[in-house]
Formats: C-alpha cells, structure tokens, sequence
C-alpha cells in the first residue's frame, strides 16, 4: 500500500486531480461569471419589457386615479415571482396602489447577496401619451435578486458537478493508463534490476516489455542491457586489472621481501610505515611489530653512530631530489656488526613526507676491501708495510719534521748472502728467516718508528723524530742501526740448525734537504752498496761522495730519456763462434749508447740506471725492435746463414712485464725475421723469482719460434731440478769463469761440470769472455758447443759486423 501511494501513477494522478481541480474552477468560474453576466442582461430585458407593460395602464390609472386599475397593475406585477413589492403613486406622491408578497427563502440567499445584493428598485415614471413630458406619477417595484437569479444557480451548481465528475473521470483514465503503460512496466523493470548480480550484471538482462517496443521504456530496456554488458566487460577487464595488479603487487611484495637489502619506509618522526623481511629479520622483529615501531626504539643497531637516524630522517627537505647515500657499521639482532651502505630518498605520497631507506649489506665486500687495501699497503709475507706504504708514511713524516724542525732517519737493510740460504736451504726455510728479521727489526724500534720491507731481503726502517739537532739525530740513528745489525746477526734456529745472517745498513738523516722521499730511499741505498763494497756486515751514513754519485745518476737518468728520443742508442754485434769448427754461428746484440759529448757509454754505466727508472721496458723494446730489423736486413742481403741465431738480452724487470709477450709478438708480426733466428738471453734470476710464470712466457716465446739462453751461468742458483723445467736451449758460462780456466783448477773442473751437465741435459753450452788460444783449447778439450769472446772479434758497430759476416761468407764460398 506504501508503495502504491510512492508509486508515479498514484502521483501523477493526484498532480492529475490537483490539475483538474485548478483547471476547473477556473474554467467553472469564467462559464459561470459568463453565465452570471448572461442572466443580469436578461433580468434587465425583462424588467424593461415588464414596465414597458406595466407602465401604460398605470400611467392611465393615475391620470383617471382609478384605483382599481392601479391594483389590478400591482397585482399584474406581482405576478412575477421574482417581484415582491410594487407602489404606484401620483405626481404628489400619494399612494395609488402597493401591494406586496413573501419573499421564497431559498439556501442561495446568502450567496445572491454575496454577488448581486439583496434586492435592486426598480422604477419608472408614468405619463399619459399626448400630454407632452408632463409626468403623472410613477412606478415603483423590487426584485428579489435570489428568485431572478435562481436559474442562474441551477446552472452553476451543474456547471461546477458535471466539471467536477468529468475531471475526476479523467484522472482515474489517465491514473490507469499510467499504470498500465509506465508504472507496471517500470515495477518490472525495478524489480530485474534489483535482481541484477552485482558480480555479473549482464548474466540476468532485463526481459523487453512486448506492449513497448519501440516507446522510451523499450529504449530504456535496451540501453540498460547495453550498459550492462559494458558494465559486465568493464567489470571483467576490471577484474582482469585488478588479477594483474594483485599478481604485480604480489609480485613486488615477494621481490621486495626476498630482497638481501633492508628496504624500510619511515615518516618524518622516524616510525616505520613499510618494512620488508630482511629489514624485519635484521631488527629481530616480525613485520608486523616493526610496522608499529620507531626507527627510534632499535639503539642497539646503531650503537657505532647513535646520531645517524635522526640525521637522514630530519633531512627530508635535502633530499627530494636525489637520493643521500650513508654508510656505516650497525649491528643485527644476534649482535653481528655489519657494514651497510644504502641510500635515504625523501618521497610524498598522499600529501605526505616519507623517507624510503635501502640498504645492503656490504661487510663481506667491504672486509674484502678492507684486506685488499691492508694486501696493497702490507707485505704478503712478513706482514710489514711495504714499499707503497713506506712511501707514504715518509712523505708524512718528512713533512712533519720539516714543519717541527726536527731530523728523523731512513735505514736501508739488506741481508747479506741472503740467497746462500735459500739456495742451500730451500725458500721456505729463507721465508721463515725474513720473518724472524722481520719480528727483530719490530722489536728493536720505537712503535712510533717504521719497519717495512721493500723486496726480497731488503728492509727499510724509518726513525721518526730523533732530534732537532742534526748531529745527535744521526748518532741516535747510528746507535740504532748498530743494534738493528747486531740483534739480526744473532743466530736463527731451523730445527736442528743454527744460520747466521748478518746485513748491511746505509743510513740517511732527513730533513735538513729539500729531498724528496725516493731521493731518500736512494741515498740510504747507496750507503747500504757502501757497505756491501766494503765488506758487508756495517753501517755506513750517505756522505758527500755518494751524494755526488747519486746526483750523477740522476743527471744520467735525464740524460737517458732524452736518448731515447734523440735516436742515441745503437746496437753493438760480438760474434758467437762454433768450437768445432771456428764458424760463425751467430752473434749477440750489445746495446750502445753513444753520448752527444761522452762519446760511447759502456752498458755497465747505464743499464743500472735504465733498470731502476724503468726505462729498461722502453729501451729492451727498442732493442728488440732494432735486432729484428737489421737480422731482417741482412737475411735479405743474404749474408745472414740458415742456421745463424741473433741474441738479445732480457732484462728481468723487461721480462716479467705482463705485456712482454704480446709486444714481442708485435714485433715479429711486423719485422718478418728468418725462422729460429732469433735468441734471447736470460738470467737466471728472472726465471726464480716466479719459475711458474716464467716457464709460461718461456713456452709461449718458444711456441713463437724464438730460443732461449741462459746468461752468467754459474753465478747464480743453477739449480738442476728448474733447469730440466725449463724450455731453455743453450747455457752460458759466466766470463769470469772462463777468465782464469788456464790456471785455475776449480774454474776447469766447473766449466768441465756445467758443460758436461749442459750436455746430459741436452743443451747446448757456450762459453763467454774467450780471450786467448789457451781458453779455446781448454774449451774444446771439454767439448764445448760455442764460444764468444774478444779471441775472435770484440763487439762491432753495425756496418763492420755486417762487413765480417759478408768476409765470413766470402771464405766459406772460396773454401766450398
Ligand atoms: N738488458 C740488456 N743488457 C744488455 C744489453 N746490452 C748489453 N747488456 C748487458 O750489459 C752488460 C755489459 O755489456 P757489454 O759492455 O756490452 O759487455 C759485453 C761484452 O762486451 C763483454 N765481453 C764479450 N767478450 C768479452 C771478453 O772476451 N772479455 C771481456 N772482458 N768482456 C767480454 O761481455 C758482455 C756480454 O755479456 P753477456 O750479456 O753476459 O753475454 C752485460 O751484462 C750485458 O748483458 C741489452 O741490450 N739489454
């Protein structure tokens, strides 16, 4: 029933009745003001036809005063029933007639009053025709309005009931035809909407209404079908977007959470609004805990820098832009100290400031580095700092002592024969040696002091602040190095074994000169040499003379660059003879340097030189170079013999460099040299210092075609076990063995050894430094392969070498 008077039928009949109801009692009023018009006219016609028959007999009966008359015109007048009152008097106004009826009593008397009055007067005056104007009296009478108006009330009482029944007839019509057309389909279609599944819209349409086809609802049926199946294909491709955003979110949380980094979002009071596991697991907590935490409650984290939390987080401002990187020790739940490196990025989101904090954990790496920094600046072995880190150290310490004026002290410490024991006892008793040197060189100094090891058996010690007078810095140095000498000569225990090691000092006071660190190292270098030409086992200081040799070194080594540059050096050729048959064989390249104002300079001079600067790598190269070109030269002259072999010598420091083979085989690719025509000769200190590596470059250089030879054989370790490793193919025998064979036994019976050695090896042995028959003899007695020396020809310049070998060629051709 509720719904039925909410419903739009019931309202738009009741709008349908008010309408009606407005309309007709406007449309009644006008019928009935007309009507009342209407009836006024006619009243006023028929009062006037009324006189127009009264009058006469009136105005006779006045003019003859027959009374009769005048009653019977009353009477006649009264008659009419909507006149109650009628007079007829004279001229003077005396009464002819009167007469008068009951007025009806109807129930519209009040309304009659309402709108026309009670009753209206009529009158008229009488007079006789043929007397002129002159009146005779007059006529007078009054009309109950009510009775004359009483036609006039029936009409409108059925004007106004008939519009009235009418309208309602109407509204019920329109009530009904509005039901039937609109507000029962419209039901309908309400109640299949509210069956409508939210979930699927379009599963349930709405059914078409068969009375409206083509009408507003059928439209309406068919565009709401149309946005159901939009909202049906809306809603699934929301779905469908929202499966997929699920997924990515999901997606996101695993990775985020799966992530070995802390990734944590703060806002700007520090408490957590986001945390993922690792960050949870770190502080000890579940995510849900820390996420009702503050950054704040975890001090135990950031016990190293309890500052640092409200440093990025109050930052937020600072960094919208880009993200502050912070590093640092913090420590996990289980106590762990860990080196995290992350980043704080201020970001809003909502209208709100947070700080988004990454992290990772870097301790491995960065204990890595830690230990990669602490190899770079320490010695493997001994664990004392090394060279980079004594550099360092000094130029810190030489700017402290100018700037305090004071003097310190740089002692060179080298051991003496140190490689004796490494020959006869094998390196690791030698290692285990430098260790206990380097635990003795600790001990005897002050902490404040230095004790680092340059290489092998060569240590430095820095005395920091001895005095600030000059001489009594250098006799506290003096003193000090006197005890470093006696304490490392004190004997060492290897098992059963006592070994002797005693070492050589040179010393330099700093820093009265404006020297600069490697200078000093020099100059205490140099005394330490002092000390070994001397004898070894002492101390020397850097004096003026050494200060002078030093400072020629120097001038050389300037001097050496420009050599280089200015085409100075050239290449010297000694020939290399066959024993058997006194034949060149071949011929080793000697490198010259010939000085714009010095003339030639023996390599023994410069080598050095070249070798500690560095400029060995530049100049081996070029000699490599030049070798390979003139070989190239003369093979195409035809005077270089299949066969013949060139040697060049290595440097060790030209040997070891990484990018020696590759630049050898550069040269080869671009001077094409007769094949096997090429020698390099070695010592045997580039092959122990990392046999492994050398065996490596040796095989790689063989494989290249190239033969290898070892130098001053017998000087130094000639060790048979490496020997029989190593793809080398000749042995040189040091000249200063070959020097005194004639007369010196033990010389005979090793030169006899190495070749017989050579031979059982099978290599090939040459001999250097011949200079008399004697030596030859002697040599070819032992059945030495090949010999070079000043016998047969010194080294030669270029065009005289190239001069032998075409002579050499001539006599082989006469002899052939
Ligand atoms: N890394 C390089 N080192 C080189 C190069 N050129 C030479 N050197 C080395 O310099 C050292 C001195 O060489 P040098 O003065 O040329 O002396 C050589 C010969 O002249 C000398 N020799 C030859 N025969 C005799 C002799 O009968 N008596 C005598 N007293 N000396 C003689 O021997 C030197 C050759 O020695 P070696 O190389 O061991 O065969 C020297 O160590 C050269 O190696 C170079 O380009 N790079």
């Amino acid at each position: 029933m509720q719904a039925f008077f909410k419903g739009i039928s019931f309202r738009l009949a009741k709008v349908g009745v008010i309408l009606a109801f407005v309309l007709g009692l406007v449309m009644s009023s006008i019928q009935l003001y007309l009507d009342y018009q209407g009836q006024e006219e006619a009243l006023e016609a028929l009062i006037n036809r009324v006189i127009e028959v009264a009058a006469p007999p009136a105005a006779r009966a006045v003019h003859t005063l027959d009374d009769d008359l005048s009653v019977e015109v009353v009477n006649g007048l009264l008659t009419y029933d909507f006149i109650y009152n009628v007079s007829i008097t004279d001229e003077l106004g005396n009464v002819l007639a009167r007469g008068t009826k009951p007025r009806k009593q109807t129930a519209t008397a009040w309304l009659t009053r309402h709108i026309a009055g009670d009753s209206r007067r009529y009158n008229a005056s009488l007079s006789i025709p043929g007397y002129g104007d002159t009146t005779t009296g007059k006529i007078e009478f009054d009309v109950d309005l009510d009775t004359a108006l009483a036609g006039f009330f029936d009409r409108s009482v059925f004007v106004i009931l008939s519009g009235f029944f009418r309208n309602m007839l109407l509204v019920l019509m329109l009530f009904g035809a509005f039901y039937y057309l609109l507000t029962r389909p419209l039901i309908r279609l309400v109640s299949e909407i509210k069956a409508i599944n939210p979930e699927h819209p379009a599963e349930k349409r709405l059914t078409s209404l068969p009375d409206h086809r083509t009408d507003e609802l059928a439209q309406l049926v068919t565009s709401s079908n149309q946005m159901l199946n939009a909202v049906e294909d809306a809603l699934g491709r929301r779905l469908e977007v929202e499966e997929e955003l699920r997924n990515s979110e999901q997606m996101v949380s695993n990775v985020v959470n799966n992530l070995p980094a802390i990734v944590g979002l703060l806002n700007k009071d520090g408490d957590i609004k986001f945390c993922n596991q690792y960050m949870a697991e770190f502080y000890g907590k579940d995510v849900g805990t820390m996420l009702q935490s503050n950054m704040g409650d975890f001090e135990f984290v950031y016990r190293d820098d309890p500052e640092i939390i409200p440093r990025l987080v109050g930052r937020t401002n600072d960094y919208y832009d880009q993200a502050v990187p912070f590093e640092g020790y913090f420590y996990s739940v289980d106590g762990k100290r860990h080196y995290m490196q992350g980043n704080v990025k201020g970001i809003s989101m909502r209208g709100e400031d947070y700080n988004l904090i990454v992290a990772n954990d870097m301790t491995d790496r960065k204990s890595a580095e830690d230990k990669m920094e602490y190899m770079a600046y320490h010695d493997a072995l001994t664990n004392l700092p090394n060279r980079l880190y004594l550099v360092e150290r000094l130029e810190h310490e030489l700017c402290r002592a100018r700037r305090h004026n004071y003097f310190g002290a740089v002692l060179f410490i080298d051991l003496d024969h140190f490689k004796n024991i490494n020959d006869s006892l094998g390196h690791p008793v030698g290692d285990q040696v430098l260790k206990k040197v380097a635990n003795r060189l600790t001990d005897v100094v002050r902490e404040e002091d230095l004790v680092a090891r340059l290489s092998g058996d060569e240590f430095v010690v820095a005395l920091t602040v001895l005095d600030s007078e000059i001489e009594t810095a250098a006799l506290k140095a003096g003193e000090v190095a006197e005890k470093i000498r006696k304490y490392i000569s004190e004997p060492y225990y290897h098992e059963d074994m006592k070994l002797h090691v005693s070492c050589s000092i040179g010393i330099v006071v700093y820093s009265d000169k404006e020297s600069s660190v490697h200078e000093l190292l020099r100059f205490a270098d140099t005394a330490m040499y002092q000390v070994k030409e001397k004898g070894r086992d002492a101390i020397e200081f850097f004096n003026v003379d050494m200060a002078d040799k030093v400072s020629r070194q120097l001038v050389m080594e300037g001097e050496l660059h420009r050599a280089l540059e200015d085409n100075q050096f050239e290449l010297f050729y000694q020939s290399k003879i066959c024993a058997k048959t006194d034949k060149v064989v071949g011929a080793e390249a000697l490198l010259r340097w010939r000085h714009p104002e010095r003339g030639l300079v023996s390599p023994v001079e410069f080598i050095p030189i070249l070798e500690t600067s560095g400029l060995i790598l530049d100049v081996g190269q070029w000699v490599i170079e030049e070798a390979c070109r003139q070989l190239q030269i003369w093979h195409e002259m035809g005077v270089w013999e299949e066969g013949m072999k060139l040697s060049i010598n290595i440097s060790p420091r030209q040997f070891r460099r990484q990018a020696f083979v590759d630049d050898v085989a550069k040269i080869l690719h671009h001077i094409p040299i007769p094949e096997k025509s090429l020698d390099m000769e070695i010592t045997e200190g580039v092959v122990i210092h990392n046999v492994e590596e050398a065996i490596s470059t040796l095989t790689t250089l063989t494989s290249m075609g190239i033969s290898f030879s070892l130098d001053d054989f017998g000087t130094g370790y000639s060790s048979i076990s490496y020997l029989k490793r190593l793809p080398v193919s000749t042995l040189k025998i040091d000249r200063s063995f070959i020097r005194d064979i004639s007369y010196d036994r033990s010389d005979r019976v090793l030169v006899e050894t190495i070749i017989t050695m050579g031979r059982l090896l099978d290599l090939n042995v040459i001999a250097e430094g011949v200079e008399d028959k004697e030596q030859v003899e002697i040599l070819k007695g032992f059945n030495c392969d090949y010999y070079q020396g000043f016998l047969f020809c010194k080294p030669l310049m270029v065009e005289d070498f190239q001069q032998l070998l075409i002579s050499e060629q001539k006599s082989l051709q006469q002899l052939g």
